[in-house]
């Protein structure tokens, strides 16, 4: 990552994302290099993060650098400009995976320790940790959150709008969330007077002290919270909206976050699963403690542990659990053709996509045989789950979202520096035995905040920087006054943490010319009503949410409006003054690459990655006073317009356009805004040429790229492709390969 030429990082992830960016790279290489701009690539896929952490086993020509340590350094450096993909979010079962493939490759690292022991074994686990999970966005995200979909994608759902399907009034789909005993219940939060350094510990009923944090320093004006989940309220409640959904005769769901939620939610999510099939697990529960089962990971590990047992034993337990079924409810899938339920793995069912997919499916998901069924969505931690019942109320009420005439929500999130319940994953802990969580300042030994806990309860502190909620309230503001739309602050002030917030906003709106501007805040049913209302109407709103909200909210609102959240320009204006451009809100979309593997088609739409890209060129323009950087990003802009009144996006169909014609379009449309623009003669000539080139060889360029679709596709692996093959499968037409490497910088 060497910076004398202005230089933007592109990084290469996993999955779909990182397919596109094998041929996309050389296009925009192509495009930026007559204007001097300069791409380096940063690694930060699970494979790369996996082998950065174990140089100690690797060969020399093996060694990779910790691309993501470093990527995290350079968020704070004020020229940061960052294109990120999504990447994965690895489940252990993924972790596990990504492991084997590598040694298969030669790579000497060592196994996952699923129980470990000794002292290496346990420091392997701890480095291995560090991949799992949302393991990247966190040290990345310096800065707070601006989601859109900008104005020529709104326009093209408009006019192309995507299938919704419809709601009936008499829809018994519904959110279960607990009444008592979760996170929002019990919390605690303060606002700090001074810097801090804190320690989280348990005093024991048996009067042990055990030290589970020893030092987190806190800044000056930091918000802190206390929370804990009680295991007997939770499993109440499971038992409670099992029989619920049984008696009533709607499929049960469960839907958490497992990835960014890397701590807590497994443990959520195995307490389920126990609960469910609790006969099979009391009668074979010291054999699965024994062969090391592990539900928190789904019941593919249940599955794959006792494969070992002779197939009588394996036959006894699988009868035991169908028994189980007989009186449980119907299971929501996620592959009926396959028997994927719900409780396969923690992180198939992930809710910032998985809510918006079942709303969008009039409130329904699928059941063992294909068919969709009304579904009782259980989300156990209530403090967000009220925003989908509402949602769903809605939908009962009015019938389903008509893309054609609603209004956008585009969300301005308070994300910085590990911002509230994402950031917590260092501070979570399932607590030993009964007795007193505190936080406890470590120079005065003054308790700051207190809980009364019991052994099993999951309890964790949070944390909000005062800067960052300064700098989002700034953001909000801008937004406010460059879009003209009202922005709603979506806080609760019952909620002690939000109660602090309200509070600091409330203050840090005090710094900002307000005048004409629309700007109110509201608790999240209330908001989530009021924006419903004006979305109905045609009309836009902000929100202004937490790390968590900003999540949902936006995977939500765009999949309503524009049928998936690949569309949204994302951007996170660094604190330090940089720039990181994320592509899209949505995941890396495994399914698509088993689609190229099997087919050579690929359906992921690059729309994200061009919208980061202009806005990406257009910041290092002005940062840089690189005027052709300027031109570019405005060119692009207009082709990306165009191709979306072309409707050039790829089709999920094998034999249609797909990622690859799409991006071929986008060049072409790009090059002849090049040629046609004004502002630039020399970069007008350059591209004439390259848009003339491309336009006399469009039919042959698609046919190069639908001669190789139909058959399967050898990308040499998963986690770690074959650089070369890869490259092979995403650049099938050699005229346009040609045409890119005739563009001289
Ligand atoms: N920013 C990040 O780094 C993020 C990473 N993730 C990670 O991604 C993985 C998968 O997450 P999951 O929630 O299942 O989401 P997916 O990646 O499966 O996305 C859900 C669906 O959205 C559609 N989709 C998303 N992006 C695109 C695109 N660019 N073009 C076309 N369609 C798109 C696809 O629909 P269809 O199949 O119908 O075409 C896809 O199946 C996990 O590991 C998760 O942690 C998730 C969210 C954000
Ligand atoms: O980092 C992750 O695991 C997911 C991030 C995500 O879903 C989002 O920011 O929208
Ligand atoms: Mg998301």
């Amino acid at each position: 990552m060497t910076t004398q030429q202005p230089t933007i990082i592109y990084t290469l992830t996993d999955e779909a994302p990182r397919l596109a960016t094998a041929s996309f790279l050389p296009i925009i290489r192509a495009f930026a290099a007559p204007a001097g701009v300069n791409f380096a690539e940063a690694d930060i896929s699970v494979a790369a993060r996996v082998l950065g952490e174990f140089p100690e086993s690797l060969t020399e020509s093996q060694k990779l650098p910790n691309t993501l340590a470093e990527l995290g350094k350079r968020t704070l450096s004020a020229d940061a400009n960052i294109i990120k993909l999504p990447n994965i979010s690895a489940s252990v079962g993924q972790l596990q995976a990504c492991i084997k493939e590598l040694q298969s490759k030669g790579y000497a690292i060592p196994d996952y320790p699923e129980a470990p022991q000794t002292e290496e074994e346990k420091s392997i686990r701890a480095r291995y940790a560090r991949c799992i999970g949302s393991a990247v966005n966190p040290v990345l995200r310096e800065g707070n959150s601006d989601r859109r979909a900008p104005k020529a994608v709104k326009e093209y759902a408009r006019k192309n709008p995507h299938s919704m399907a419809e709601w009936s009034q008499a829809s018994r789909s519904h959110v279960s969330h607990m009444h008592a005993g979760d996170f929002y219940h019990g919390e605690k939060s303060i606002t700090l007077d001074r810097a801090r350094d804190v320690k989280m510990e348990l005093l024991t009923k048996s009067g042990k002290t055990i030290v589970l944090k020893p030092k987190v320093s806190l800044l000056d004006r930091e918000v802190i919270d206390s929370m804990f989940m009680s295991k007997k309220a939770l499993l109440e409640f499971y038992e409670k909206e099992i029989e619920d959904a049984r008696k009533t005769g709607v499929m049960f769901s469960l839907h958490v976050k497992a990835t960014m939620m890397k701590v807590s939610h497994p443990i959520v999510f195995g307490h389920c699963v126990k609960i469910f099939y609790k006969e099979a697990f009391e009668k074979h529960g010291a054999l699965f403690k024994e062969l090391g089962v592990n539900v928190n990971n789904g019941m593919a590990d249940l599955y794959t542990k006792i494969a070992t047992l002779p197939q009588s034993k394996q036959d006894e337990i699988k009868r035991d659990l169908h028994a189980c079924h007989e009186h449980r409810p119907e299971l929501a899938m996620v592959d009926s053709a396959k028997g994927i339920t719900n409780f396969h793995s923690p992180n198939d069912i992930i809710v910032d996509a998985s809510m918006p997919a079942m709303i969008r499916n009039g409130g329904k998901m699928w059941d063992a045989n294909g068919r969709l069924k009304d579904v009782k969505a259980v989300m156990p931690e209530s403090t967000f789950a009220r925003i989908y019942q509402e949602i769903i109320n809605f939908c009962k009420w009015h019938g389903a979202f008509d893309p054609k005439t609603m209004g956008t929500v585009p969300n301005v999130g308070l994300m910085a520096q590990q911002a509230e319940e994402y950031g917590s994953h260092d501070k979570t802990f399932e607590i030993a035995e009964d007795g007193v969580a505190n936080i406890t300042d470590l120079a005065t030994g003054e308790v700051l905040l207190s809980q009364n806990v019991e052994q099993g309860d999951i309890w964790r502190m949070c944390q909000v920087k005062d800067a960052a909620i300064r700098d989002w309230v700034k953001l909000a503001v801008n937004r406010a006054r460059n879009s003209g739309m009202p922005v709603v602050f979506w806080l609760d002030a019952y909620r002690p943490h939000e109660a602090q917030l309200i509070t600091k906003v409330k203050m840090y709106l005090h710094e900002h010319d307000t005048t004409g501007l629309d700007i109110q805040i509201m608790s999240q049913v209330r908001a989530m009503r009021y924006t419903l209302e004006r979305v109905i109407r045609g009309q836009d709103t902000i929100s202004a949410t937490g790390n968590i909200l900003r999540d949902y909210l936006t995977d939500l609102f765009p999949i309503m409006e524009l049928g998936t959240s690949a569309k949204m320009l994302s951007i996170v204006p660094l604190m330090a003054g940089g720039g990181m451009y994320e592509t899209g809100a949505g995941g890396s979309a495994p399914k698509h690459v088993q689609q190229l593997v099997e087919e050579n088609h690929l359906r992921w739409d690059s729309l994200g990655e061009f919208l980061a890209l202009a806005v990406s060129l257009e910041d290092l323009g002005l940062k840089t006073g690189n005027a052709k950087a300027k031109v570019l990003s405005k060119t692009l802009d207009a082709a990306t317009g165009k191709l979306l009144d072309n409707n050039k996006n790829p089709s999920p169909k094998t034999g249609q356009l797909d990622n690859r014609g799409s991006q071929f379009y986008l060049a072409l449309y790009w090059a002849q805004e090049l040629a046609a623009q004004t502002d630039d003669a020399a970069l007008a000539k350059q591209f004439a040429s390259l848009a003339k080139q491309l336009a006399d060889n469009e039919q042959t360029i698609v046919a190069e790229l639908a001669a190789v679709q139909g058959q399967p596709a050898d990308i040499g692996g998963y986690y770690l492709p074959d650089v070369a093959k890869l490259d092979a499968i995403m650049r099938p037409s050699a005229t346009l390969n040609k045409a890119l490497a005739s563009v001289k910088a």
